[in-house]
């Protein structure tokens, strides 16, 4: 039995910067060479999973700190249900206050709902003469915003209410109209099913709240809307309080934040509810992920993804460059996942049931480590692309270990070259020639646009070439041309 090791990693985030977005003459602004980064959220049930939750998880991940043009948000949405749909449009509303807030005055954590209920004092550490009043004013807008999402049910639903009754209207008087040309006196009532109304007065494509056929839980079409557009290359500042006043009775009042000196943009945020018909077996959140990494791959196709569950947040604004740094460097290229630990909050003090997970997370996960690594834990998880759609990792070639019989992670490229036939149906990646995309099976299905991102996002999820080891590394730069 291997001995156990566990092992304590930490992270530099000094030298990713160094590396990757420091002014040079070839880049004079020191815009980010770090590889895109697609996060996926996905829910399920607007009753059980409430979709304050859910907007405040996107709101974490919207003001992360990564670059804006580089980040790139995904919301599954197993119900289908335009109740999502809309708090989801309010947290894209919302997001373009509390971002350059958080960015404005380094706020942690970046999820409002936890920020706003934090027990230890704000104005630790803060300087800024401004933040008093930017906080009061965006605790304000939270509670505001709140109001709004908890609105949505009811307003949806009334909203449906005067849609169907201008329907039966128009239906009844239609038939009468049709009962007096025809000379016929026999009026049958009239039953029109009760659809869910967007605001737009279009059906709700997915479910709804009075099920029909079509729009039942799990049979409705594919919904993809771009809730927040992808942002522009370079940085946009806001505007200084001086130019944008409140103005209360003709005095104008200096309520608005000053962003003159704040990058403003968001990042893209997309809503998808995938399709589903009876009979599927749609397969719960793997399902949900498959769906994402493919819709994802056609529209931001970032060479990393990440999972969160809707009840899940970024407690740290810098961990999506945590992990980052175990990804791009030296032979990082051989890293398939980076597994975040999971922190709970709400769990009762003296934790008599052990819910904090303690052992599982800083020991079994840690120890490992040391072995061939963690185990996957199903969300909080960033992955490379490439990784998942079935690749080989790029080293599978026997190397020659310096230990004539060696007992070290060298041996496991060679015995899974070996089995590979017979084992494994994972794709070679050819060190020398690149891809090959013409050997590509069927299995990745007919759409060109998916096949010709594969190697895009294997090339820009590659370390820098900016060292002897590093073999098949992309040039530095690569990346921060637009
Ligand atoms: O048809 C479904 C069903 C679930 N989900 C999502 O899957 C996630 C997890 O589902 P949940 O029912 O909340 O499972 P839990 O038991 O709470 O979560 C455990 O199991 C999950 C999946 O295996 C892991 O992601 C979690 O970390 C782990 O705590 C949630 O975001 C759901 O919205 C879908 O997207 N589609
Ligand atoms: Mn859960």
């Amino acid at each position: 039995l291997p001995k156990l090791c566990p092992v304590n990693r930490a992270t530099d985030l000094t030298v990713l910067k160094e590396k990757f977005e420091i002014p040079s003459p070839s880049n004079p602004t020191g815009k980010s060479d770090l590889p895109g980064l697609d996060i996926f959220v996905s829910t399920a049930d607007p009753e059980k999973e409430p979709p304050l939750v859910t907007a405040n998880t996107i709101l974490s991940i919207l003001a992360a700190d990564y670059p804006v043009e580089k980040l790139s948000c995904y919301v599954s949405d197993d119900g289908g249900a335009l109740l999502t749909f809309e708090a989801m449009a309010e947290a894209a509303s919302f997001a373009s206050v509390w971002v350059p807030f958080c960015r404005k005055h380094g706020i942690e954590p970046r999820n409002p709902e936890s920020y706003f209920a934090l027990k230890k004092d704000p104005y630790k550490n803060k300087v800024r003469p401004d933040f008093v009043r930017d906080r009061r004013r965006l605790k304000r807008e939270y509670d505001e915003f709140k109001v709004r999402i908890n609105a949505l049910p009811d307003a949806i639903r009334r909203r449906s209410d005067a849609y169907h009754a201008r329907e039966e209207l128009k239906a009844v008087r239609q038939q009468r109209q049709e009962a007096a040309a025809a000379k016929d006196a026999l009026l049958e009532p009239i039953k029109i099913p009760k659809a869910t109304w967007m605001a737009d007065g279009t059906h709700w494509p997915g479910t709804w709240i009075h099920p029909t056929s079509e729009h039942t839980r799990g049979d409705h079409a594919g919904i993809i809307q771009v809730m927040l557009k992808p942002p522009a290359e370079e940085p946009i500042f806001g505007i200084s309080s001086d130019d944008n006043h409140e103005e209360v009775e003709g005095q104008p009042i200096p309520g608005v934040l000053d962003l003159s000196e704040v990058d403003v943009r968001l990042p893209m945020l997309v809503y998808v509810s995938r399709e589903k018909r009876p009979g599927y077996d749609h397969n719960k959140k793997a399902g949900a992920m498959n769906a994402l990494v493919r819709a994802s791959a056609v529209m931001s196709n970032g060479p990393f993804i990440l999972n969160l569950d809707c009840d899940h947040y970024f407690y740290n604004s810098l961990a999506l460059r945590e992990g980052m740094c175990f990804m791009m460097d030296r032979g990082g290229d051989r890293i398939c996942y980076v597994q975040f630990p999971q922190r709970f909050e709400g769990i009762d003090p003296s934790d008599r049931y052990a819910n904090h997970n303690t052992v599982f997370f800083d020991v079994n996960m840690r120890a490992l480590d040391g072995l061939q690594g963690p185990v996957y834990v199903g969300t909080g998880c960033l992955f490379r692309r490439i990784a998942l759609y079935g690749f080989d990792p790029p080293r599978t070639k026997i190397r020659s270990s310096p230990c004539g019989r060696c007992c070290c992670g060298c041996c496991f490229p060679a015995r899974r070259a070996a089995s590979h036939d017979v084992e494994t149906h994972a794709l070679r990646m050819d060190e020398d020639d690149g891809m090959n995309l013409s050997s590509f099976p069927r299995k990745f299905g007919n759409s060109s646009f998916l096949i010709d991102s594969i190697p895009v996002a294997e090339f820009q999820g590659r370390p820098l070439a900016d060292h002897p080891s590093v073999k098949n590394g992309r040039p530095p730069g690569a990346l921060h041309i637009a």
